[in-house]
C-alpha cells in the first residue's frame, strides 16, 4: 500500500500494460494539450477513448477545459495517443504525479512528445492568438528544486543528471517553422522562450517584469515538467504554446487575465494549431523520423 501521490517503480507498467489491454494502437507520439486545447484529438480516426478515471494509476483533471479523457487514434496513418487534459502542480498533484503518464507513453512505444499550452506573452512583439514554437524552457519550480525527477533516479528511463540544453528538438522546430510559411499562417507564428510559473494566480506587475527582463517571451503553469521528464526517458520533444493573453506589465493597464478568456482564445486557433500538429506528425512519418 502506498499513498494516492507516490508512485512505485511498477506503477507505470502496470498502467501501461492495462491500456495494452485495452487497445490495439501502439502510439509512437503522444500529445499532451494545454487549456482549451483538447481538440487536438478531433481529427484522430478508429479512436480508442479513456476517461482518466477509469485507467488504473492515472490522476484525475481537475481544471475546466481539461476534458481528463486519454484519446488513442491514427493521424494520417500515423498512431497517436492524446492527452485530453493535463495535470498540474497547482492542483495539489505532486510532480511525479502530473508527469506520470509521460513515463506511460514510453512504455507504450511513445518516440516522440507534443506538448501544448495556453500562456501569457511578456514579448511586447507578440500578440493574443500568436502560436509560439517552444525553443527553451525557464523552469522556475525545477529550479527552486521542485523537480520532477527529484528521488531515487529509476536507471531504466534515465541518467541521475540528464542534460537540458537542446531539450526541444531543433529538427521539429525547423520543420513547423517551414509547414507554419506553407500553410501561409507566419504572420502570427513565433519562436520564443516559455516560463513555468507554479500559478493558480496569474502574475503580478512586478513578477511579470522580473520575467521581461529575464528574457522570457511567455508564461505558464505547466508543460516544463513533462518535457524534463521525456528528455530524461529519451523522448523528442516539440512544444507549443497559443498566446491567450498579454501579461499585464504595467500599473496602468487596467486589464486583468481570467481563464475564461484563456479559454475563448483556444478555439479561435483551432484549427491551425490543428492543421500544424497533424501536418508536423505526416512529416514525421513520411521521413520516417519519429525518434
Ligand atoms: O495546461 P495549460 O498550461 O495550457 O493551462 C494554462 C495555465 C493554467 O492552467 C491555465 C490558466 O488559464 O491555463
Ligand atoms: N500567466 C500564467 N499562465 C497562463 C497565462 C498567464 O498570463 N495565460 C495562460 N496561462
Amino acid at each position: 500500500m502506498h499513498s494516492k501521490d507516490q508512485i512505485c517503480p511498477d506503477d507505470y507498467q502496470k498502467t501501461a500494460s492495462w491500456l495494452q489491454s485495452q487497445t490495439h494502437h501502439r502510439p509512437k507520439v503522444a500529445i499532451i494539450c494545454g487549456s482549451g486545447l483538447g481538440m487536438l484529438a478531433d481529427d484522430f480516426k478508429c479512436q480508442d477513448s479513456f476517461p482518466y478515471s477509469d485507467i488504473p494509476g492515472f490522476p484525475q483533471s481537475t481544471v475546466q477545459g481539461h476534458a481528463g479523457r486519454l484519446v488513442f487514434g491514427e493521424l494520417k496513418g500515423k498512431t497517436c495517443v492524446c492527452m485530453q487534459g493535463r495535470f498540474h502542480m497547482y492542483e495539489g498533484h505532486s510532480l511525479s504525479k502530473t508527469t506520470f503518464p509521460v513515463r506511460v507513453f514510453k512504455l507504450l512505444g511513445v518516440e516522440t512528445l507534443i506538448v501544448t499550452n495556453a500562456a501569457g506573452s511578456l514579448a511586447d512583439s507578440y500578440q493574443v492568438g500568436d502560436i509560439m514554437i517552444i525553443k527553451d524552457h525557464i523552469n522556475f519550480p525545477g529550479l527552486a528544486g521542485l523537480n520532477p525527477l527529484n528521488g531515487p533516479n529509476d536507471d531504466k528511463f534515465g541518467p541521475r543528471f540528464p542534460p537540458m540544453s537542446g531539450v526541444y528538438d531543433r529538427d521539429l522546430r525547423k520543420m513547423a517553422l517551414e509547414l507554419c510559411k506553407r500553410m501561409g499562417v507566419s504572420q502570427f507564428v513565433q519562436e520564443g522562450v516559455y516560463c513555468m510559473v507554479g500559478g493558480p494566480n496569474f502574475e503580478t506587475v512586478a513578477e511579470a517584469r522580473l520575467l521581461h527582463r529575464l528574457g522570457v517571451d511567455a508564461v505558464g503553469m505547466s508543460t516544463a515538467p513533462e518535457v524534463v521528464v521525456a528528455s530524461h526517458c529519451g523522448l523528442r520533444v516539440f512544444g507549443l504554446s497559443l498566446i491567450t493573453n498579454k501579461v499585464v506589465k504595467s500599473y496602468d493597464d487596467t486589464e486583468s487575465v481570467n481563464h475564461d478568456a484563456v479559454l475563448e482564445v483556444g478555439k479561435l486557433r483551432s484549427q491551425t494549431l490543428q492543421s500544424l500538429v497533424t501536418e508536423l506528425v505526416h512529416w514525421m512519418d513520411i521521413n520516417n523520423n519519429t525518434a
